[in-house]
């Protein structure tokens, strides 16, 4: 059994990974934390989840979560940095859904997060929780930074476009969609049903925190530099992220067979599902599953490919993907406890 910890047990990533975790075959969740609930039963807090876990919320306390094999922070940004150190020291596994240790740059990741970061030192040590990337390096990390929500399905779509160089890299766009569970369970004005429902904005037009995080995944996954222009938006959804990406296609690209290229790219892969031509990915079908769906299409055969992408934000944007991380950590099966499919309606 991998005994596991939860920081910030009360979120909407928290209730997600408690939702997931309590159906995986070989996890004991040993302790959940919340310092505004400490005391409380979980399943009183969440109803949904009575008969299926028995704890009480505790406060955070690193020797006790020192005892776990593996700890999750599902808390704001830096939170699991001041942990961290002592985590490690002390053996135990950490997978962080939060920004800490995404940016592997402290300067860039202080200059978007406005804060210094308390461990600039194990920025390296870090592996980069995207697994259609990343599996290998993930296997063996001490120290596991999931990404965020928007960037893995923003890297996810133009992964196999990058990695094949069939794109102009430096005219990359992004226009992303989130629901409002994206921005977490604290009472935000902005969230607030009757500000977000029957409307769309978008956002942080100017600059987003996770366009560093975005460009240096796709960096990494291609030979040129990389430009990429990112714009959020908020949608009247509770769940879900779509995003529809274009880039010019270079010479290479216009010879390929896009359609096969993204088939080859994930054939393997249990948690990206390449639709067939013609058929474009919604929200509704990926509800609650570890999944990200895309289709690609080259609009009246010009130069811009358009790759639309979806996901739920919270399991294949955060908690579905840490466990999917955390069965690689720990030699499980991939896919344990995350394979069911979308709730659907
Ligand atoms: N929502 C989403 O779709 C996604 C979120 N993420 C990231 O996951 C993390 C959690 O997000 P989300 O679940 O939405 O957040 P929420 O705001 O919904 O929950 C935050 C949780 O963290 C706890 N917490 C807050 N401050 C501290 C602290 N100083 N020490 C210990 N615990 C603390 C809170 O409990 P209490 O205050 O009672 O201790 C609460 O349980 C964030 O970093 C977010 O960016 C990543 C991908 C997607
Ligand atoms: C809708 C909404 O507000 N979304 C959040 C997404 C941030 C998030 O969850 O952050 P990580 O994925 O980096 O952890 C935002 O734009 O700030």
């Amino acid at each position: 059994m991998i005994k596991v910890g939860i920081v910030g047990g009360t979120g909407y990533t928290g209730v997600e990974l408690l939702r997931l975790l309590v159906a995986h075959p070989n996890v004991e969740i040993a302790l959940i934390t919340s310092r505004a609930e400490s005391g409380r039963e979980v399943a009183d807090l969440f109803p949904s989840l009575r008969g299926h876990i028995n704890l009480c919320f505790t406060d955070p306390d690193d020797d006790a979560l020192a005892a776990c094999d593996a700890v999750f922070f599902a808390t704001p940004h830096n939170v699991a940095m001041r942990s961290v150190p002592a985590l490690i020291a002390a053996g135990t596994r950490v997978i962080d859904l939060s920004a800490d240790f995404r940016i592997r740059d402290a300067a860039l990741w202080e200059r978007w997060y406005g804060e210094v970061h308390a461990c600039p030192e194990l920025l390296d040590d870090a592996v980069y929780g995207l697994p259609e990337r990343n599996r290998k390096q993930i296997r063996s990390a001490r120290l596991l930074a999931c990404p965020g929500c928007y960037p893995t399905a923003v890297q996810l779509g133009f992964m196999p476009l990058l990695e094949a160089g069939l794109v102009d890299s430096t005219s990359l766009i992004a226009n992303a969609v989130s629901g409002v569970s994206g921005a977490g369970r604290q009472a935000k004005i902005d969230n607030l049903l009757s500000e977000a429902s029957d409307s769309f904005k978008a956002y942080a037009v100017g600059g987003h925190r996770h366009l560093p995080e975005i460009e240096q995944g796709l960096s990494a996954m291609s030979s040129e530099a990389v430009a990429l222009t990112f714009v959020p938006h908020l949608a009247p959804m509770i769940r879900g992220i779509h995003a529809t990406l274009y880039a010019s296609l270079n010479e290479a690209g216009r010879a390929a067979d896009l359609q096969k290229v993204f088939e080859d790219c994930y054939a393997q892969e249990p948690f990206v599902d390449v639709l067939p031509a013609g058929q474009y990915p919604q929200t509704r079908s990926v509800r609650g599953a570890n999944s990200c769906q895309l289709a690609i299409t080259v609009p009246q055969d010009r130069n811009t490919v358009v790759v639309t992408a979806v996901e739920d934000n919270l399991v294949k944007g955060a908690a579905g993907q840490a466990i999917q991380c955390m069965n690689l950590m720990f030699d499980q099966v991939e896919t344990l406890g995350i394979a069911q499919p979308g709730l659907l309606p």
